[in-house]
């Protein structure tokens, strides 16, 4: 990721380099053209070359030449974006050889007699395909309308504004002026902000500095002087749904005929085995059929669940599920239709109902058996656990979560903290606005794979949580809500959300079990009215992963496909999720409800998700958020605490100081141990007291910033001894 970092800001300088050659070329070919058809007779050998070659090829148009140049020259000096440049290549080719064709036209039409107007080489050959296509006097008007189009195309002109409102095209203009000074205050907004980090040159280091720096950086952050950039400037889209395929779970129809047929055959197996039902209802959906059958008086539901085996082989199916519907007085049989539809994300985003939700973190997790899109919001949740085997359809159903929230939220209003021990699922999101690590800086927030990162990064949670509790109270507001609102009246910065996913719970549990949980359950409890939120994935529901200090917190649960009847209690406290049938089949159980809803979960492939990420990557939307605090204690796993490392630090100054020189021998003489050694003189290069050069094996000492630090340590000491 660093490297990657690296190579951008190598690109980002080499671009910005590039754009000011060009812009410094295009300003002397404009003034040296406009130079040589000016005065010609005193532009030497080479401008009266110049001049005539250009002069065979495109006639008089020529002097058109030096103001495209100029035009460029203007492009390149505001660092307008790409695309346009391109456009810009092409309009001004049209100009120029609608021009060499006018001349031409104007000449044959007019002044016949005469070779004053000459179209060059461009007018002769061109011309006359113009007058043989349509004639003389219309041929002349396409060749001015072509002329006149690419002029205003290339100099920003609307000849439809400025014959309504002369004023209108001058705006126009200045409107693109400021979306260049906009694009180019965002492009060197992001080279200060990269340029800001204090990233240590690469060094040779053996493997166990190696180890000790890793771990010393992913500690300590660089105090970030971060630029406050108003993000409001940067005009963020939100994705299309375009983007997202066709849903073709949209209009399924499935034959009545058929659905009869299989009422017919449910109602004589039960007949089979003395239980007399009566089918009330058919609930056709894209994947699960529902039918309500009104029992005979005497019958026990649980006689009907204890037959379920016998019903499928009658239906030839598998996952056949029996529902209580107290609501109906009724016994609903779910029984998975023969050829499943694929519900797809885009038909739950274009409804009603997620459209109208104001909710930033409003979730469309699937359609219900009766075919309607489902919808609901994580912020009322307000923590979500989800379970299921593998190959059930977790990683999947996060991709929808993400992407439902990142179709309404602007990357200043909800942030992603994505933990990814797997490393599979997770990487498309890391260039994201929205990510977010409460232990780096914007710039350098990833995806967080480590176990002793996610342990850590967890807790840092736990302060910014404490931090908000602070600031909201300070601001007499009592949730994010209340804040915000509050924020856009005093016109204060507002806070975005928190959402934090763990895509495998077990694997951290396993090895942070203490740290993840304490967290977890400190975060689960009181995070909520700050705007934080979790969501947990497990595919190993056991008691050891989710525990009861876990369950009892999260009272949301998405439970997929379980592999026996005891994952599903885990999960759900109840039976049923065994009896899903995999791919996005799945069991919502909403807060405070006493029964799941079955729901065929959004299908998003891959390859639809990352449409979607370029689309919001292309906009660059800076990461904008300061780290809380720019130093993490190391109380996970490792205990070294902040005071113990400072105590170190001091004394290697003063060594440095005295000595002059620094060296791994010359530190482990006078503080015992190699280990110790290399974590100081890691705390020492990441502070920037010393530097290794590239290339070089010898480190280079700040002296200045040592002095400085020292003096400013002792006059605090002072300061609090004094006090
Ligand atoms: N909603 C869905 N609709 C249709 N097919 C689905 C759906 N969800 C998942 N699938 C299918 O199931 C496969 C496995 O899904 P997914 O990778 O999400 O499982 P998983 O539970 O995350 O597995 P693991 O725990 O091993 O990572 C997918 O490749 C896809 O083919």
């Amino acid at each position: 990721m660093r490297k990657n970092k690296k190579t951008k800001n190598k690109k980002q300088d080499s671009l910005k380099r590039n754009r000011e050659a060009a812009a410094l070329f295009f300003a002397l070919a404009s003034f040296l053209s406009a130079y040589v058809f000016i005065v010609r007779s005193r532009s030497g050998i080479l401008g009266r070359a110049f001049f005539a070659v250009m002069f065979v090829v495109f006639g008089q148009a020529i002097y058109i030449l030096p103001l495209i140049f100029l035009r460029y020259f203007i492009i390149h000096i505001m660092q307008s974006v790409e695309l346009r440049k391109k456009l810009d290549f092409i309009w001004s080719v049209i100009c120029i050889v609608s021009c060499s064709v006018l001349f031409k036209a104007v000449c044959l039409t007019f002044v016949p007699t005469t070779e004053i107007f000459s179209g060059g080489w461009i007018g002769d050959n061109l011309y006359p395909f113009f007058k043989e296509l349509f004639g003389v006097w219309l041929g002349f008007a396409v060749i001015i309308a072509i002329f006149l189009f690419s002029v205003a195309k290339l100099f920003r002109i609307s000849i439809n504004n400025s014959l309504k409102n002369p004023e209108a095209s001058i705006t126009k203009v200045e409107e693109e002026k400021v979306q260049d000074i906009a694009q180019a205050k965002k492009q060197e907004y992001l080279i200060l902000q990269k340029s800001d980090r204090a990233i240590p040159k690469p060094n040779i280091l053996s493997r166990q500095e190696k180890e000790e720096k890793k771990k010393a950086e992913s500690l300590i952050c660089p105090t970030v002087k971060q630029t406050k950039v108003d993000s409001k400037i940067f005009d963020y889209k939100l994705p299309v749904a375009g983007l997202l395929k066709n849903d073709s779970a949209a209009d399924f129809e499935t034959s009545k005929d058929e659905l009869l047929k299989r009422a017919e055959l449910l109602r004589t197996t039960l007949a089979d085995f003395d239980i007399d039902a009566k089918v009330k209802d058919i609930i056709p959906g894209p994947v699960v059929t529902r039918y309500d059958l009104i029992l005979s008086p005497g019958i026990r539901i649980q006689t009907v669940s204890g037959i379920i085996d016998n019903i499928s082989l009658a239906m030839r199916t598998a996952s056949i599920r029996v529902v209580p519907i107290p609501e109906k007085a009724v016994v609903g049989i779910e029984v998975p239709n023969s050829s499943g539809i694929i519900v797809g994300l885009r038909g739950i985003l274009e409804s009603a109902t997620f459209e109208n939700s104001k909710s930033l973190l409003t979730l469309a997790l699937g359609k219900t058996t009766d075919g309607s899109g489902y919808v609901t919001d994580l912020a009322s949740m307000p923590h979500l656990l989800i379970a299921g085997a593998t190959g059930s359809g977790k990683s999947v159903s996060i991709h929808t979560i993400i992407l439902s929230i990142l179709y309404k939220a602007r990357p200043d209003e909800v942030k992603f903290m994505l933990i990814d021990p797997k490393r599979v699922e997770m990487p498309i999101y890391r260039d994201i606005p929205h990510i977010y690590n409460p232990c780096t800086c914007a710039t350098n927030a990833d995806i967080i794979t480590g176990y002793r990162e996610a342990a850590v990064a967890l807790k840092k949670l736990v302060n910014v949580m404490d931090e908000r509790y602070t600031k909201f109270a300070k601001a007499m507001a009592r949730n994010i809500e209340d804040y915000n609102s509050k924020m856009v009246e005093t016109g204060g910065e507002k806070e975005f959300y928190i959402v934090v996913i763990i895509d495998e719970l077990a694997d951290l549990m396993t090895a942070v079990q203490k740290e993840i949980e304490d967290s977890v359950q400190r975060l689960a409890q009181m995070a909520r009215a700050v705007g934080i939120h979790l969501i947990l994935a497990t595919q190993r529901p056991s008691v050891n992963v989710v525990t009861g200090i876990i369950k009892a917190n999260f009272p949301a649960r998405l439970s997929f496909q379980t592999t026996s009847k005891i994952d599903s209690r885990v999960i759900l406290d109840m039976l049923g999720a065994e009896c899903l049938m995999g791919k996005g089949d799945m069991l919502f159980l909403p807060p405070g409800e006493a029964r799941p809803a079955r729901l065929q979960g959004a299908y998003v492939s891959l390859k639809e998700a990352e449409k979607v990420i370029s689309f919001i990557n292309e906009q660059n939307f800076p990461r904008l958020y300061e780290p809380v605090v720019a130093e993490v204690e190391r109380t996970v796993g490792f205990n070294a605490d902040k005071e113990k490392r400072t105590r170190d630090l001091i004394p290697a100054l003063k060594l440095i100081n005295e000595r002059k020189r620094i060296s791994q021998d010359l530190l482990k003489a006078n503080f015992g141990g190699s280990a110790r050694a290399t974590n100081i003189l890691s705390i020492l290069e990441t502070r920037g007291f010393i530097t290794k050069p590239e290339g070089t094996n010898k480190w280079q000492i700040d002296y200045d910033k040592i002095r400085q630090y020292l003096e400013e340590t002792e006059r605090g000491a002072c300061a609090e001894r004094q006090s």
